[in-house]
């Protein structure tokens, strides 16, 4: 083979491939020189047969210059016979490297250059080289991927959200789920979905400071995500310039990070990809005034692209303070407060069309009027639709409908009342005379629902009287915990000095083991008292909660609540029943309400009870009823007597609670059923994971990964295996997350009941890791093999080769989407023909044994010629396929793309605010990728050869 030489070109040796990249220093018609600078050789060949290979870097490849950073190709250019490579770098900036500038210490992993040079490598590498391009191709395409990896029961309505909300270009949404049913799950479910496709890589995440630690475990222990907590401190002791820019997932609580006006501007400056807020609902805004925290979230919500707010109670205050959380997430769709109260009052007509196209009724004339009205273009779907069965039209139509009118897409809330399998609610009222010492007491409706505070408040601080001696609440409480003896308790109150004062009682007054948990304490203590109180053999058997310090908080273990007082507003009430009432409670929640009776804490209790029916359900229409009935309350509350007038208010306020449920049935929560639930696609998701881990897929491909890199695997029980780095271990970096051993399972119900066992999927960074290294590395690239067949004659030699078909493009435009790695797989005969279909990996694969090392390599290198022309066969071969998968892949993204632009125009002509830019942006993308899909490119990544014998 003759070769042009040209001083500053890369080769590599094939016999000594360890000293490096090579470069020519000259070359003159007979010698060759080349200097290996990372060995520091020099070598001098004879120009007709030098033992060399070309280094030449394909599209796809990453490569390193000698300054140490590294860039991903997208073209090559040659130019009087030298390459220049170009592409981008990690920031996603075009550059370009020569040949000259290449890292000396650059892997050689061509497939073909090695084999062709003798370097074969074992056969299991190849078989696990193979297993992990195809789990890598599949994983990349799959619908589960990152919901699959959780360790969490799979529940439809969570996966349904997150697959949803996480396949979005910038999703940002209010995941709003009634009280317990798992935003937190979602929430997670959506970071993990965004980072494991490539879709997000820097996530912000801003809660209450007493949700800081229970959000680091939930991510840690339910997702292997691992954040890093932000506070004062950790701020100001980075030596980064801006410190935020070393976490992947940033953790900090809303309080500090709205006060550190240092740290607050260092935020605002740092990238990101997703900002998620929980308990959303602090967040306050009024048309005349945000308050600061809600300033500071609007300001990063118009920095980043992806918003996730969370709250159960999206309407606390009002509709005005939804109106402000929906604008923090669209300000264009939202942006006139008058408009959408106006709106909100048509959505059930809006919601009846809906619910005829799902239901395959015929579409009367009067929907399909009010559709042509509100869906302006889409005559053809509507006439297609017009059929009970068109199925598909009707379905985007819906889409259309809540995207474009209602809170559409924004807004996600699962209720209990919508799903099933809760436990249920028990409620024992406990009616008590008020103590003389409280009487008359305040005039305000506080010091009568309080009335230890006003009492208290009275008597100089050095009194050794205390409220507690004498309040038959204390009493009932003690009694009630005795007679609960053996059973967790928690007892919520509206003030941390109630709490504090309970829990002095309860030392003085029993032997009762009880904790407190309140603002006061600090984040480790709270955890320390949750800790203690969920320790089922030595824990305390009551925890004593103020109103806000449990907002959040799991403690789904205890089935008995105490409301040793009652909230001012419903949603509180909510939030406290909530505490038990959530997913994972497997009995019925038993909820304990002493009150003094005659009095103002009777006449909350049953308006409580009978009029919003908030003990024994979640109430949907508190809002709304609070606000008719503000004014009625306020005088109604706190007085005594006119008990006519009182009762005929709770009858005035069960009626309208039960016609506003009817309605909101009709409207509102329609629509919002049909987005949150997914119509049956949360279900087929859940359904999926559950087959999946059915298959053995995995333990086989991991015993494989075990195997190729030196792991020793040990049973531990049943499902569970015990790992240990053996005594060959092959790569000290592999992810096996301990020196010594770990115990993982492949089992989800097992895992969900050991924690101190790994839960091993597909996701698990484990899994990912290995594959990491055995894709990144050229061990497995080229192998020989001895094909053990009769039916093929002796001394057949035939070449398979893997190929990869992909595009290469900065991860912003999301192409892996469209077009993951593929491979694309051939296997030749002498003659060139290829056998592929016929003969599928696994089969070959089974028939195969290994040769020798050097044998192998000596064979591969006596067949040079011959291989290398098979191989420039199957690089034409292999083009068609190459090319219908491009194409596929350039449809379905400019498909994607075009109705994202087509949701946009739409939006634009019902609010002119939908900004030119916005739309030109993603024409931007469009034009882009449509040019990069075009450029998509073949590699190959792994041949071997097969000699029959
Ligand atoms: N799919 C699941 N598998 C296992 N546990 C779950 C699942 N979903 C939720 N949980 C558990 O149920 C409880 C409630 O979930 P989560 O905290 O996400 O709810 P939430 O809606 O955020 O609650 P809150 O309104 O109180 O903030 C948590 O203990 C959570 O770990």
């Amino acid at each position: 083979m003759s070769q042009q030489y040209f001083p500053g070109q890369r080769w590599i040796s094939d016999s000594e491939a360890e000293l490096g990249l090579g470069t020519v220093l000259t070359c003159d018609q007979r010698l060759l020189t080349l200097l290996y600078p990372a060995s520091g050789e020099t070598r001098q060949y004879s120009l007709r047969n030098a033992p060399l290979t070309r280094v030449r870097f394909v599209p796809g490849d990453e490569i390193s210059h000698h300054d140490g950073w590294s860039m991903t190709v997208r073209e090559v250019e040659e130019h009087d016979g030298l390459l220049t490579y170009h592409g981008f770098d990690r920031n996603n900036e075009d550059c370009s490297l020569p040949e000259t500038g290449l890292s000396n210490f650059i892997r050689f992993r061509l497939a073909s250059d090695r084999l062709l040079a003798g370097q074969v490598d074992p056969l299991d590498w190849f078989s696990l080289r193979y297993s992990s391009l195809q789990q890598r191709s599949k994983q990349q395409q799959s619908g589960l991927w990152g919901l699959g990896g959780p360790r969490i029961a799979p529940i439809a309505h969570q996966l349904h959200i997150g697959r949803e909300v996480a396949d979005r270009m910038a999703p940002r949404v209010l995941l709003a789920d009634e009280v317990g049913l798992g935003k937190t799950i979602e929430a997670g479910l959506v970071i993990h979905r965004q980072l494991l496709t490539g879709r997000a890589s820097r996530i912000l995440l801003i809660v209450p400071e007493s949700l800081v630690h229970q959000w680091l475990v939930e991510l840690l222990r339910r997702f292997n995500l691992q954040a890093s907590i932000y506070d004062y401190e950790v701020f100001r002791a980075s030596d980064a310039d801006n410190p935020f820019e070393d976490a992947q997932i940033a953790l900090m609580s809303l309080d500090w990070i709205r006060d550190d006006e240092q740290a607050r501007n260092a935020l605002l400056a740092a990238q990101w990809d997703i900002l998620v807020v929980d308990e959303a609902h602090h967040l306050e805004w009024s048309p005349e005034q945000a308050s600061p925290s809600y300033a500071l979230v609007e300001r990063l919500a118009q920095q980043i692209s992806g918003v996730l707010l969370l709250t159960a109670t999206p309407e606390q205050l009002g509709l005005e303070s939804h109106f402000a959380r929906l604008r923090l997430l669209d300000p264009h769709r939202f942006h006139d407060l008058a408009a959408f109260r106006e709106e909100s009052r048509h959505f059930h007509t809006i919601a009846d069309a809906a619910g005829e196209l799902l239901e395959d009724h015929n579409l009367s004339a009067e929907h399909s009027q009010l559709l042509e009205q509100l869906l302006d273009g889409q005559q053809d779907l509507i006439r297609q639709a017009r059929q009970p069965e068109a199925r598909e039209a009707r379905e985007q139509l819906v889409h259309m409908l809540v995207d474009r009118h209602g809170t559409g897409r924004l807004l996600f809330r699962n209720t209990r009342a919508a799903m099933q399998g809760f436990p249920g609610r028990l409620l024992h009222p406990a009616p008590l005379l008020p103590p003389a010492e409280y009487l008359p007491g305040g005039s305000g409706l506080k010091s009568r629902l309080y009335p230890e505070l006003y009492y208290q408040s009275r008597l100089p601080e050095d009194s050794e009287q205390r409220w507690w001696q004498f309040d038959p609440r204390v009493d009932w409480l003690l009694e009630t915990l005795k007679s609960l003896k053996g059973k967790k308790v928690l007892v919520i109150c509206a003030s941390a000095y109630t709490a504090l004062d309970l829990d002095e009682a309860l030392r003085v007054r029993s032997g009762i083991p009880a904790t407190t948990f309140h603002e006061g304490m600090t984040i480790i203590e709270r955890d320390r008292a949750a800790a203690w109180f969920s320790d089922e053999e030595f824990g305390a058997q009551v925890l004593i909660c103020s109103e806000i310090g449990s907002e959040g908080r799991n403690f789904q273990f205890s089935h008995h609540l105490v409301l040793f007082d009652l909230p001012l507003h419903p949603d509180l009430l909510e939030q406290r029943i909530g505490r038990l009432d959530r997913i994972g409670q497997e009995h019925d929640i038993n909820i304990h309400v002493p009150y003094f009776s005659g009095g103002s804490q009777q006449r909350m209790f049953e308006w409580y009870h009978q009029g919003h029916d908030a003990f024994l359900n979640t109430s949907p229409t508190a809002q709304a009823l609070e606000q008719q009935f503000a004014g009625q309350l306020e005088t109604a509350l706190p007085a005594e007597g006119d008990e006519p007038a009182w009762q005929e208010l709770l009858e005035q306020a069960r009626t309208l609670r039960l016609q506003l449920a009817e309605e909101m049935h009709r409207g509102r929560d329609r629509l919002l059923e049909i987005n949150s639930g997914g119509s049956g696609r949360g279900e087929q998701l859940a359904a999926q994971i559950i087959r999946q881990e059915k298959s053995f897929d995995l333990p086989i491909y991991m015993e494989q990964l075990f195997d190729a890199f030196g792991i020793h695997s040990e049973d531990h029980s049943d499902n569970a295996f015990i790992l240990r780095p053996g005594e060959k271990m092959l790569d000290a970096s592999f992810p096996l997350g301990s020196d010594e051993a770990v115990t993982i399972t492949y089992d989800r119900d097992l895992a969900l009941s050991r924690e101190d066992m790994q839960f091993i999927t597909w996701e698990h960074p484990m899994v990912q890791g290995g594959m990491d290294l055995v894709l990144s590395g050229s061990m497995g690239n080229s192998a020989v093999a001895l094909l053990k067949n009769k039916a093929v004659k002796p001394g057949t030699v035939l070449v398979e080769l893997l190929y990869v078909s992909e595009a290469i493009a900065p991860r912003h435009l999301q192409l892996g989407r469209y077009m993951p790695p593929t491979i694309i797989r051939c296997l030749l005969d002498q003659q060139g023909r290829n056998l592929a279909d016929k003969v599928s990996f696994e089969t070959l694969n089974s028939q195969l044994e290994s040769v020798p090392r050097a044998s192998a390599a000596k064979f591969a290198r006596s067949q040079r010629d011959d291989l290398a022309s098979l191989v420039k066969k199957a690089d034409a071969l292999v083009q068609p396929r190459h090319q219908e998968l491009a194409q596929q892949a350039h449809a379905a993204f400019e498909q994607a793309l075009n109705a994202e632009i087509g949701r946009l125009v739409a939006l634009q002509q019902i609010n002119p605010s939908v900004r030119d830019e916005e739309i030109n942006l993603l024409r931007r993308q469009l034009e882009e990728g449509s040019e990069l899909l075009g450029k998509a490119t073949v590699r190959l990544e792994a041949i071997r050869v097969l000699v029959a014998g």
